[in-house]
């Protein structure tokens, strides 16, 4: 045996079979100095009672990048998560990047929503806040997180715009820079971006979008990089049930690389400079997502032409009403500003 490869045979570890993922933690750079590790735990519709597991395991097997939201109403439970394995020793807070985002209904009070998402993560600062969506919700209406009015309609709050929101947000984190370590967007379309550029202070560190095959989002993705945003992209899978699993293209891909579908899936946002987030309260999954690999320009071109054929899907889009930039999705009050 070539002397070369035997030595290289002798230093894998049980680990390092288990976890052929060097990359899964590859610092990208932000805006702020800080990096972002390339792939996060999703939080997402993890119930309580699975989510703390789902948390710890992730951890144990080496996340470090945790993706968390006020309105997923299980930060408490994944600030025990934090707490155990902190406490344990696996890990220190500062090897750890999590992410928090301020809910729509409390675009008036950004201080109260980012102490209560610290207060439920049970840590004394966050990486990333995020303002969830730029669609501000009336904070004293029927509902805590979900207002609606009487016809159903999602009760949005005009006293505010989201551009308001985001100097909220620099007002934050230069009177708190031990609690917030960078501050960023999500669900940003050109246009909206546009209008918070046009009056930010700060540029935002990140805009978290729906990213993926079927939904590339180019233009989006052009003009944050263009301005030095990071993009972090969510539901790489096609969300709950992972759909695009079935889809034939990235199947062709995976099949090239003896890999399942979601190392494609997942890799793609590598290959476009992105990081990526992943849901999974399965502890076998959460495993496998793990994995990532080097795609080459052919297999990105065969996964960018996928939604040419297919079509544009795009899977998250809450009921608010509002017209949002976004071409796919027409319609809608304008709340740009
Ligand atoms: N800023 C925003 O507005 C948004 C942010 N996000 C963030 O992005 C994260 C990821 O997106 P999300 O929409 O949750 O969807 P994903 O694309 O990550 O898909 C999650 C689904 O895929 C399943 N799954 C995960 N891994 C595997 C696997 N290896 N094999 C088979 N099935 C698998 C999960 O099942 P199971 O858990 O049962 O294993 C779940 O049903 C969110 O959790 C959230 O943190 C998401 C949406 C919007
Ligand atoms: O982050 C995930 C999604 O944005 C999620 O928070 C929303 O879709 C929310 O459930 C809503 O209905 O507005």
């Amino acid at each position: 045996m070539n002397p070369a490869l035997s030595k290289f045979i002798l230093k894998a570890t049980p680990d390092s079979i288990l976890n052929p993922s060097p990359d899964m933690n590859t610092a990208i750079p932000l805006n702020t100095g800080a990096t972002i590790p390339a792939l996060g735990l999703g939080t997402w519709q993890s119930a309580p009672g699975e989510v703390k597991k789902a948390v710890i395991h992730a951890i144990e097997s080496g996340y470090r990048h945790i993706d968390c939201a006020f309105c997923y109403q299980n930060e408490d439970e994944v600030g025990e998560a934090l707490q155990d394995v902190i406490k344990r020793g696996i890990v220190k807070r500062e090897d750890l990047f999590i992410t928090s985002k301020l809910w729509c209904t409390f675009h008036t009070r950004a201080e109260e929503g980012l102490q209560k998402s610290l207060d439920l993560l049970k840590t004394p600062y966050l990486d990333l806040y995020l303002m969830h969506w730029p669609v501000p919700m009336n904070p004293k209406g029927n509902h805590p997180l979900f207002p609606k009015l009487e016809d159903g309609a999602r009760d949005i709050d005009h006293s505010i715009t989201h551009v308001q929101t985001w100097q909220n947000l620099e007002k934050l984190i230069q009177s708190h820079p031990d609690k917030v370590k960078a501050i960023g967007v999500a669900n940003y379309s050109v246009k909206y971006m546009e209008k918070l550029l046009a009056k930010a202070t700060i540029t935002p560190a990140v805009n978290q979008i729906e990213n993926h095959p079927l939904l590339p989002q180019q233009e989006v993705v052009d003009f944050c990089k263009e301005k030095g945003i990071h993009i972090t992209a969510y539901s790489p899978l096609g969300s709950t049930g992972s759909p695009l699993f079935k889809d034939e293209g990235v199947l062709e891909v995976a099949k090239k690389h003896d890999v399942g579908p979601a190392a494609v899936l997942l890799s793609y946002h590598l290959a476009r400079n992105s990081s990526v987030l992943a849901k999974s309260v399965t502890p076998s999954r959460i495993d496998e997502n793990r994995k990532l690999i080097q795609l080459d320009g052919t297999d990105m071109q065969k996964l960018e032409s996928i939604h040419k054929t297919k079509g544009v899907t795009r899977y998250v889009y809450p009921p608010f009403g509002v017209d949002a930039g976004f071409s796919d999705k027409p319609g809608g009050i304008d709340l740009s500003g």
